[in-house]
C-alpha cells in the first residue's frame, strides 16, 4: 500500500519526531530530498534557470533551502518572495548567500524549472494573487513545475480541486502521502509523486487512505491449493440481465468467470439463461447454493425482486446498477455496493456533479449511511467502509469508461467474495485487476470494449501473481 495521512496526523507525527531532533533538521531533510529531485529533473544544474515561488510558511522554507542547494551547484535561481515580511528568515538568508537573486516578475522564457513553495499542508484551498497570476504565466509559457509537498491551492485532506490551484509535473512530498496526492480529483494536479523519507513513519498513526499496489493484490488473492475442488473455491451466483439487457448478464458472467471462484451459477431469467449457457457453457443455469451473489447489472425492472431473493440467501452480495436503488441499510451483512457517481448521487439524493467534485467525502458518507462497503467507480476507484481506512485504486485507463465495463467489475468482485474475501478486499482486488486488465487490453492507448477487459483479466492476474517465489508444484 501507499499510505496517505491527514494534515492533523502529519502535524502530530512531525511534532513527536521534531522533539527528538535538533531545530531545523526536518526542514533540511525535506529540502535535501526536494533539491535532489530538482537536480534529477534538470539533468545539468550548472547554468539552469530556476524560479522559486516562496510562500510565508514552512513550505516556503523548504523551497528556500532547496534553492540554496541549487544555487550553490551553479543554477541561476530567482526567488519570488510573496510576502517578504513573513518569509522564512534563515532560509531566505541561506538562499541569498548561495547566490540566489530576488525578483517580482520573472521572465518565463527560458526558465527550466518552477518550484512551487507557495503553501503546503498549512494552506487554505485556492490561490490568491500574485501567486495565481505567476502560476498562470508560468504554465502558459510551458514551464516545468515541481510542487513542494502538495500542489499549492488543492484541498489537502478532502482531495477536492478548487480553482485556482497549481498543476505540477512532479510533487515532492515529505514523510507520507497526503490524501490529495492519491485521490481524485486533486490527484490530477499532482503529476508524478515522489515521496521523500524524513523519518516520520514510526510516528504516524493509521492512515485514513491507502492506495492498493500490486503486492497487496498478490498477498490477498485467494489461490486454490492441491486439496481444492470447485465448491471449496466458492460458487458465485449471478442474477443479472433482462430481455432488454441480455448483454449485461453475459459481461457479468464473464467477469465472474475470470475470478478465483470455482463455479458460476446464473440465476437470471430463463430466456437469458439459455443464451448465457450457449455462449458461456461453463456457467450453470438455475439457482442453487452459492457463497456470494452479484445482483443488478442490467436487471431493469426485476432489480427489486432480484435483490430481495439474493438477500434471502444470507450470503455476501455485490449490489450493482439497477439494484442499488433498492438497497436498504442493513439488508445484507458483508455487502459490496458498486455505484458510479450518478448512482451514488441518486442514493444520497444529491446532484451527480457534487459527488464528482468530492468523491472521497461522498464515498465515506455513503458507507456510513448505507451501512455497507461502498465501491465508488471513477477515474480512480474508492472503496470505503465504516471505521476502516478508505482504499483507492488507480490502475485503470480512461478507455475503461465504456459501456458494460461495470458489469464485468461486478462479476469479478462477486467471484472474489465467493472465494472468501471480505467485501473491502474483494472490491479492492476486483478494481485493481479490472483496471490492470483495461490497460493491458488497451495496449496503453486504443479503444476497448468491456468484453476486451473481461478477456484480459486472467493475463492481468497472472502478471500480478507471478511472484519471485517458486510456485508449488501443483499451482
Ligand atoms: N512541520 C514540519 O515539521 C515540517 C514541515 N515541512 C513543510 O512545512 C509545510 C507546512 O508549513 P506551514 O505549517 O508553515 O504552512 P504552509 O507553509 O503550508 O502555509 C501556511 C502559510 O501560508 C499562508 N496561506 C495559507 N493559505 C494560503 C493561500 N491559499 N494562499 C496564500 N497564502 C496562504 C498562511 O497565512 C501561512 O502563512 C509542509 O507542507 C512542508 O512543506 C517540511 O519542512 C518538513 C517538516
Ligand atoms: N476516466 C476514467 N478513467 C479510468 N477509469 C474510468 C474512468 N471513467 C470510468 N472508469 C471506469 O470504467 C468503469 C465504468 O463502469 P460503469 O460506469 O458502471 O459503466 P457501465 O454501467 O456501462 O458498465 C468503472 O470501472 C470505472 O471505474
Ligand atoms: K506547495
Amino acid at each position: 500500500m501507499r499510505y496517505a495521512h491527514t494534515v492533523e496526523s502529519v502535524r502530530r507525527a512531525e511534532a513527536a519526531l521534531m522533539a527528538t531532533l535538533p531545530a531545523g533538521a526536518l526542514m533540511q531533510r525535506a529540502a535535501a530530498g526536494l533539491a535532489a529531485v530538482c537536480i534529477d529533473v534538470l539533468g545539468s544544474v550548472y547554468g539552469a534557470r530556476v524560479v522559486v515561488l516562496v510562500g510565508s510558511g514552512d513550505n516556503g522554507g523548504d523551497a528556500l533551502y532547496a534553492a540554496a542547494r541549487l544555487a550553490s551547484r551553479g543554477a541561476a535561481v530567482e526567488l519570488v518572495v510573496l510576502k517578504p515580511e513573513a518569509a522564512h528568515p534563515d532560509g531566505l538568508a541561506a538562499a541569498l548567500r548561495a547566490g540566489a537573486r530576488r525578483t517580482d516578475k520573472p521572465a518565463w522564457d527560458g526558465v527550466d524549472l518552477l518550484v512551487d513553495g507557495v503553501v503546503g499542508i498549512g494552506g487554505r484551498p485556492g490561490l490568491r494573487d500574485p501567486a495565481r497570476t505567476l502560476i498562470e504565466d508560468a504554465r502558459a509559457a510551458g514551464t516545468y513545475v515541481v510542487a513542494v509537498d502538495v500542489p499549492s491551492g488543492v484541498d489537502v485532506d478532502g482531495a477536492t480541486l478548487p480553482e485556482p490551484h497549481v498543476t505540477a509535473d512532479i510533487t515532492v512530498t515529505f514523510g507520507t502521502h497526503k490524501p490529495a496526492l492519491l485521490a481524485a480529483p486533486a490527484v490530477r494536479a499532482a503529476g508524478w509523486v515522489q515521496l521523500v523519507d524524513i523519518g516520520l513513519v514510526p510516528y504516524l498513526d493509521e492512515a485514513g487512505l491507502e492506495s492498493v499496489e500490486s503486492a497487496d493484490v498478490r498477498a490477498a488473492y485467494p489461490l486454490p491449493s492441491g486439496e481444492s475442488h470447485k465448491y471449496t473455491r466458492g460458487v458465485v451466483g449471478v442474477d443479472a440481465g433482462s430481455d432488454r439487457y441480455a448483454g449485461a448478464a453475459e459481461l457479468c458472467v464473464r467477469g465472474a468467470q475470470a475470478g478465483p471462484a470455482g463455479m458460476v451459477r446464473f440465476g437470471g431469467p430463463d430466456s437469458v439463461a439459455a443464451e448465457i449457457v450457449a455462449r458461456r457453457p461453463e456457467a450453470v443455469a438455475g439457482r442453487g447454493r452459492v457463497q456470494a451473489w452479484v445482483v443488478g447489472s442490467g436487471t431493469a425492472d426485476r432489480a427489486d425482486s432480484a435483490l430481495r431473493a439474493a438477500a434471502a440467501d444470507e450470503v455476501p452480495v455485490v449490489v450493482d446498477a439497477d439494484a442499488l436503488a433498492y438497497w436498504r441499510p442493513g439488508m445484507v451483512r458483508g455487502a459490496l455496493l458498486t455505484p458510479h457517481a450518478g448512482e451514488l448521487a441518486r442514493m444520497l439524493d444529491v446532484e451527480r456533479s457534487v459527488v464528482e467534485a468530492a468523491p472521497l467525502a461522498y464515498a465515506r458518507q455513503a458507507a456510513e449511511r448505507l451501512d455497507a462497503t461502498v465501491l465508488l467507480k471513477g477515474s480512480n476507484t474508492l472503496i470505503a467502509e465504516r471505521d476502516r481506512p478508505t482504499r483507492v485504486v488507480s490502475t485503470g485507463t480512461p478507455w475503461l469508461a465504456t459501456a458494460g465495463a461495470g458489469d464485468v467489475l461486478a462479476g469479478l468482485a462477486g467471484s472474489l467474495l465467493a472465494a472468501g474475501l471480505p467485501a473491502r478486499d474483494a472490491g479492492s482486488l476486483a478494481a485493481w485487476l479490472h483496471g490492470a486488465a483495461s490497460r493491458r487490453a488497451a495496449e496503453y492507448g486504443r479503444p476497448i470494449t468491456a468484453g476486451d477487459v473481461a478477456g484480459a483479466i486472467p493475463a492481468a492476474t497472472a502478471a500480478v501473481l507471478s511472484a519471485p517465489a517458486t510456485p508449488a508444484p501443483w499451482a
